[in-house]
């Protein structure tokens, strides 16, 4: 089987592909990304107009991810992508920089549609946010500190096996494998 990935983040992409069998074509298709706080709500919107919007054929998959600042609120949140694009990565580590309590955690919503029922996946990840370190990955790993390495430190092998990313990923390959 061939699943569609619809993002235009090849970050995920390459995560994906080292942890599941079937193959993972990425489509870049730019569904609507709702407004709400839930990630599942997101994911699940996204999915079912990707898919209607895009032939209707092999099954597609939906990510959206976040981080979320204990300090800040939960903030950036499900505002993520746009903070980044607008605020950035080194500011919102500004923002926590003064910040006693440095806790966050990035969460990360799969969701799988194939024109029957819409199935979601969750993950997330501990950490804390420290000063930027290392060029692997994508979007805030190099701020993103769990068990002393940044995810920017970490090979894609390694990241997979401790991220929110991951995470959810494992429990979809489960599911697929059963179903
Ligand atoms: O340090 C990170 N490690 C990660 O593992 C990770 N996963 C997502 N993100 C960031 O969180 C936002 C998600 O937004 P998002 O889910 O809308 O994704 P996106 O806009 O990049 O792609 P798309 O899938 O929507 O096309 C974006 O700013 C991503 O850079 C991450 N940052
Ligand atoms: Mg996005």
């Amino acid at each position: 089987m061939t699943i569609r990935f619809v993002t235009s983040n090849e970050g995920k992409v390459r995560e994906a592909r080292e942890y599941l069998t079937d193959d993972v074509e990425q489509i870049d298709y730019d569904y609507t990304e709702i407004q709400s706080d839930d990630l599942a709500e997101i994911a699940v919107a996204g999915a079912k107009e990707a898919f209607e919007e895009t032939g209707r054929d092999d099954p597609v998959l939906v990510d959206d991810a976040g981080l979320f600042v204990d300090a800040l609120g939960g903030f950036p949140g499900p505002y993520s992508s746009y903070a980044e694009d607008t605020v950035g990565v080194e500011r919102v580590w500004n923002l926590v920089e003064q910040e006693e309590n440095r806790r966050a955690k990035f969460r990360c919503v799969v969701a799988y549609y194939d024109g029957d029922e819409a199935r979601t996946f969750e993950g997330a990840v501990p950490g804390r946010i420290v000063a930027p370190r290392g060029d692997g990955g994508f979007g805030y790993d190099p701020i993103f500190e769990h068990e002393g390495a940044t995810m920017a430190e970490m090979s894609t092998e390694r990241k997979n096996a401790v991220s929110h990313r991951g995470r959810a990923l494992a429990k979809f390959a489960d599911w697929l494998a059963e179903n």
